[in-house]
């Protein structure tokens, strides 16, 4: 299975630890969202996506590169044709469809209700969403008040051996999936 996690991480890098414990359990590569060639997505089995959480969505680097992934069962010069406008990226746009995803956040509150949008665009690009993770990170933004902010020291050892476990898990899905 190859693997490839997507992930933007500029708050405190809170996203970044996680994707990297996932990463490892998973022998993915990693790559930022803002230097990711949608391109390359073709190449791996299995995409994770993940950030933190940016009023109640994933930061926009990750949503805007899947933005630019093309959808599930559409031919790249038809499509293009038929918006009738010049595409910067029309060369780096590939078909994702059928592709099995993850996602996963760190955020103040920790709740995968906040993946809606992603999901929500992962899915009308064609991609199977096989899981989701979520846990608290440490946020001087959302609760500015209060003195260094909340979650401090998250994602500590517990969340990311359930990152760990949680990839391991993944395997497990990908290969009923697949088979
Ligand atoms: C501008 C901004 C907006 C945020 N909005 C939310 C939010 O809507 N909900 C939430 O639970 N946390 C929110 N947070 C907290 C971050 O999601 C949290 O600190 C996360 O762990 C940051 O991840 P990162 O360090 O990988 O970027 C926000 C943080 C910032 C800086």
């Amino acid at each position: 299975m190859k693997t490839l996690v997507v992930y933007t991480s500029v708050h405190h890098g809170n996203t970044k630890k996680v994707a990297e414990v996932m990463a490892g359990e998973l022998e993915a590569d990693m790559v930022r969202a803002s230097d990711a060639d949608p391109a390359a997505v073709g190449g791996y089995d299995l995409i994770g996506f993940g950030s933190g959480i940016y009023h109640n969505r994933h930061h926009q680097n990750l949503l805007r590169f899947v933005d630019r992934l093309l959808p599930v069962g559409r031919d790249l010069q038809e499509t293009i044709a038929s918006m009738g406008v010049d595409l910067p990226f029309a060369d780096q746009l590939r078909p994702v469809g059928g592709k099995l995803a993850f996602i996963f956040s760190t955020s103040g509150r920790g709740m995968v209700k906040d993946h809606a949008v992603l999901r929500d665009l992962l899915a009308m690009k064609g991609f199977r969403i096989i899981g989701e993770f979520a846990c608290k990170g440490w946020d001087t933004y959302t609760v500015r008040e209060v003195v260094g902010g909340i979650n401090q020291g998250k994602p500590d050892a517990g969340d990311l051996a359930r990152a760990a476990g949680f990839a391991r898990d993944i395997v497990k899905t990908w290969q009923k999936a697949a088979a």
